[in-house]
């Protein structure tokens, strides 16, 4: 018996060498020589590792049950034998830690309900049972499936016939696996509680169950938050004069529902306007809508450029770019800034204001206007021009731009002080020669529109409707758009004829309105 004890641990000595010692101890050391090109396997250093610490904490758990199974004369009455054991586990050489090793994935085994038969778990075998042992707290069904098929091996015959205990043998394992099951499952779902509420994970080190708290430790992938930079997208929100409530009451509910059907009928009437023909024939001539590229290169336009419609046709590098219209050739210079009407600069050259709600385009247009890119600032976000803006351009023109109205990203109480600047800039201005109240294409005229053009009547001054994005709307759509706002102003007395349809992106239209705002400086007197 003695003999067989002795035998079982010189083994045991060597397995633990092989097994863990070799894996874990020399390979780090190894790894440490190594230079950075055979390093690249990073992770299955970083595996054993793991694995070594797991091993580690289930020693400790574990070597009170192995020292009083032991005393208790079980199997091992070997003095030697117990000495030499319990030098190797204390110590801290990387035999011990195999042998630590195999006596842990054997203690696994006693856990999962197999008590009687202590090696169920047992690595003696191959290296990868030893794998197995240690995951057994990573998933005890899984493990159960790989015990079950790899302990119908030489391994478990050595456990009955060693262990007198060992009655029930590999059966009773299968047997009893099913309560083993259903305790860790519990103890899986507490530790998985433990780890929900933040408490501390490795803190009970008696339980081997608990390493399986070790298993949640696994950083959690973190969940994606989607954000919204502003509360509605812009780009294809039809702006109103308020934002949208969301409340729920059931009169709101119906009041939006005879809205959308409105909006509905409204759009049903917009697809049943004919276009007239010369609008249809000027929106084709000019490229205006949304349009293929290859138009624009069969037509001659070089796409590369900006506004590349705005160019003179199969033109060379000389010709490129050139204004036709001296007005606009000269210097856009920003001079003034006002936000209340006392600070107006004094109106010494002829005016042409921009008018529009918020991210109609209106400082993109002064910009595509004079080609000189950038000199006005732009935003996607509606409400960046805040004050009147005043450029120069030469001595012959005063372009003005102005902060847009209706849906903006400023509070109620400044949006309304701009309305007013506006407003009383439009009315009582002395050089304001013209304003363009540029219409979006796509969302044709609001209420806040109306209103301006209401107040323009009033005080009789001039104004002309230009509509921007008309890239972002199908020709056809741009044709009835035209259509449409010139049909509503028709009995309007300030407004000028032609309407005009213009595109900062594509530069569509663009020399068409300049041709128009240059004869206005021309004969303009002050
Ligand atoms: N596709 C397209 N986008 C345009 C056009 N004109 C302007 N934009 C875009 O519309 C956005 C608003 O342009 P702005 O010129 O800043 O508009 P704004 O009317 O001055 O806006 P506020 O200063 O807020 O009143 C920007 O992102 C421009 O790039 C156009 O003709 N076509
Ligand atoms: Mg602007």
């Amino acid at each position: 018996m003695d003999h067989e004890t002795s035998s079982k641990h010189s083994n045991i000595k060597k397995r633990a060498k092989f097994a863990v010692g070799k894996a874990v101890g020399s390979s780090r050391d190894r790894f440490k020589t190594l230079d950075s090109k055979k390093k690249g396997n990073l992770g299955n250093f970083r595996r054993i590792q793991s694995r070594r610490v797991k091993t580690d904490d289930i020693v400790s758990n574990v070597e009170d049950k192995f020292y009083k199974r032991r005393n208790d004369g079980v199997k091992l009455k070997n003095e030697n034998a117990s000495g030499h054991h319990s030098k190797r586990v204390d110590g801290d050489d990387s035999r011990s830690r195999g042998l630590k090793s195999n006596y842990i994935s054997r203690k696994v085994g006693e856990f999962h309900g197999n008590e009687s038969n202590g090696f169920a778990g047992s690595n003696f075998g191959s290296k990868k049972k030893r794998i197995y042992a240690n995951d057994a707290s990573l998933s005890k069904n899984r493990m159960f499936n790989k015990w079950e098929s790899q302990d119908a091996g030489g391994g478990d015959r050595r456990k009955k016939s060693e262990n007198g205990e060992n009655r029930n043998g590999f059966n009773g394992f299968l047997r009893k696996n099913g309560d083993a099951k259903h305790e860790n499952g519990k103890q899986l779902r507490s530790s998985a509680e433990e780890h929900k509420f933040g408490m501390k994970k490795l803190k009970i080190k008696k339980n081997v169950a608990d390493d399986s708290v070790e298993t949640f430790d696994r950083p959690r992938r973190k969940r994606r938050l989607i954000r919204i930079a502003y509360p509605y997208d812009t780009a294809n929100k039809r702006f109103d004069d308020s934002l949208p409530t969301f409340d729920n009451t059931t009169e709101e509910k119906k009041d939006l529902d005879t809205e959308e059907n409105n909006e509905m009928s409204k759009n049903a009437q917009f697809r049943a306007i004919q276009p007239s023909p010369s609008i249809i024939s000027f929106v084709n001539e000019n490229l205006l809508g949304r349009r293929r590229e290859i138009e624009f290169k069969r037509a001659g336009y070089n796409i590369e450029l900006s506004s590349p419609l705005d160019n003179v046709p199969f033109s060379t590098s000389s010709e490129r770019e050139r204004i036709e219209e001296s007005a606009f050739r000269n210097k856009l210079a920003f001079f003034a800034a006002a936000k209340v009407s006392s600070s107006f600069p004094a109106p010494d050259l002829p005016e042409i204001a921009f008018a529009g709600r918020s991210n109609v385009g209106k400082s993109s247009l002064l910009n595509s206007l004079t080609r000189q890119w950038g000199v006005v600032r732009t935003s996607d976000k509606p409400g960046l021009t805040q004050t009147i803006n005043f450029f120069n351009l030469g001595s012959k023109l005063c372009l003005v731009d102005l902060p847009g109205y209706g849906f903006a990203y400023a509070k109620d109480e400044v949006k309304e002080s701009w309305e007013e600047l506006v407003k009383e800039y439009v009315s009582t201005r002395e050089g304001l020669k013209r304003v363009c109240l540029l219409i979006d294409t796509k969302w044709g005229i609001k209420p806040r529109d109306h209103e301006l053009v209401d107040l323009m009547e009033r005080s009789k001054t001039k104004y002309q409707i230009v509509l921007t994005k008309t890239d972002l709307a199908f020709p056809i759509d741009v044709a009835r758009r035209a259509m449409q706002i010139e049909e509503s102003l028709k009995t309007k007395k300030s407004a000028v004829q032609p309407l005009m349809m213009v595109s900062s992106k594509t530069g569509a239209g663009v020399r068409s309105l300049r041709t128009v705002l240059s004869n206005i400086s021309r004969f303009a007197k002050l």
